[in-house]
């Protein structure tokens, strides 16, 4: 059943850059923990907590850097091509071959890149220098000691620091990682996310949305945003308009998740669950901000985890999340909060709402360098939304936006 309240509530209004810091203030990383290498696929994306020693060499045992012959150096003084040394080949050294083998002077064993120098050798002349025999090869070229060897441990010593912590894990730190003789690194999780969508009006996907009714687009959305900025998504779930079906479910959620997000009933109508739901518990605050899309925000905890009230417009809940709720789930994952930024010039004017920091919606010129806005900037607007390319940054004293300024603009593909 659903109870209409009051509206109108009196709320403080503050600027975009105190909430951010509002809300991330209290922003930790998660618990760190111990996670097996071996599944590296897992851990990609997420940060060392602490930071990765190897505790063997790299290489782990001197090795050839051509396909060519193992030879001591000195059997090849005076070799050129119309004099080449001849020499007796001992046999195959493939890569892999795990024999202690040796090389006697005066001779050469063939050996693949790769594979463990024999000891005696200190020099492989590569097969190219030679006309390739096997039983004997002849030898066209003079090399000096050293010549195409991989010294065991001239990469990595026992004990070097191979990742530092805070970092985050991509493909190229994947051959240090798991050559290193390392079982387990120390990593913060990625952080669980989970989303409920309010109000009566919505439907679920895939159903028809009749009259007064609406699809449920943002919960989806939002939590292929959470996804997309590499953190997991707990639940997606939606929740009508009655204050204690909303806590009841929040107070749920906060065994299976680790930040939650909630998105409408947070302005001033009769039917506001969520403000209805939070308001007058100490751990919870509406309040207003300077931004547009996003003005009605509500931000506290509920049995420690911390929730999220976005505005239910669509675009209202997008800007919010990539502003307010990736930042915050970045620190639990070790992260920089820091949103990512490029400059761009304006190459057609647009109106910025006076007093308010907005994030309009825009798209690229070809180069990537001019940006235009791209349909109404109303927060309801989702083919403009579908359109966009990038959301540009007008500061609050800007109610023109010229052609010829410089923005920065938040790039909206590749947000991870
Ligand atoms: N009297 C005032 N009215 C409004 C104010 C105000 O300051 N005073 N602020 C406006 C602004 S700005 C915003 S933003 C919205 C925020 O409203 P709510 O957070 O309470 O959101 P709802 O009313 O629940 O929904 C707004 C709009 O978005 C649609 N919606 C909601 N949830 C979904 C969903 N999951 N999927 C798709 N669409 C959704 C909903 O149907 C409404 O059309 O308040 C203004 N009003
Ligand atoms: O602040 Mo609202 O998000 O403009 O539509």
């Amino acid at each position: 059943m659903r109870v209409a309240r009051a509206g109108g509530y009196a709320c403080r209004v503050l600027t975009f850059d105190e909430y951010q810091q509002r809300v991330l203030a209290s922003a930790r990383p998660l618990p760190a923990e111990r996670r097996p290498v071996a599944e590296v696929a897992n851990l990609l994306g997420l940060v060392t907590a602490e930071p990765v020693h190897s505790s063997v060499s790299l290489p782990g045992f001197t090795n050839s850097a051509m396909d060519g012959y193992a030879v001591w150096s000195a059997d090849l003084r005076g070799a050129t091509p119309d004099t080449p040394v001849v020499l007796p080949v001992a046999g195959d050294i493939p890569a892999g071959d795990t024999r202690s083998l040796e090389l006697a002077p005066g001779s050469c064993w063939r050996i693949m890149t790769g594979a463990p120098l024999p000891t005696g050798a200190d020099a492989v002349v590569q097969v190219e220098l030679t006309d390739g025999g096997l039983e004997e090869v002849r030898l066209r070229e003079a090399v000096p000691a050293g010549t195409a060897l991989r010294h065991r441990g001239e990469d990595v010593q026992p004990g070097d620091e191979v990742l530092p912590a805070g970092t985050r894990l991509q493909p190229r730190h994947v051959p240090v990682l798991l050559s290193s003789g390392v079982g387990e690194i120390s990593v913060f999780p990625r952080p669980r996310v989970a989303i409920v969508s309010t109000g009566d009006e919505l439907v679920a996907p895939g159903e028809p949305a009749g009259h007064g009714q609406v699809v449920d687009s943002n919960g989806p959305m939002l939590g292929a945003l959470a996804r997309e900025c590499g953190f997991d998504v707990a639940a997606v779930c939606r929740s009508g308009d009655s204050p204690e079906a909303l806590l009841a479910t929040v107070q749920e959620l906060t065994g299976a998740a680790d930040l939650i997000v909630t998105s409408g009933g947070v302005s001033a109508g009769a039917f506001e669950p969520v403000k209805l739901a939070f308001t007058g518990s100490d751990d919870f605050e509406f309040v207003q901000v300077a931004m547009q899309p996003g003005k009605p925000q509500g931000f506290g905890t509920v049995s420690g985890t911390p929730v999220f009230a976005l505005p239910g417009n669509p675009v209202s809940s997008l800007v919010s999340f990539l502003l307010l709720v990736a930042p915050a789930a970045r620190v639990l994952a070790g992260r920089d909060p820091e949103v990512p930024t490029v400059e761009a010039a304006v190459a057609e004017h647009w109106t910025s709402p006076p007093g308010r920091q907005q994030f309009a919606r825009v798209v690229f010129d070809e180069d990537g360098r001019m940006v235009r806005p791209i349909g109404g900037q109303g927060s309801h607007v989702l083919g403009g939304l579908a359109g966009s390319q990038a959301l540009a940054i007008v500061p609050a004293g800007t109610t023109e936006v010229a052609v010829g300024e410089t923005l920065r603009v938040i790039p909206l593909d590749g947000l991870a």
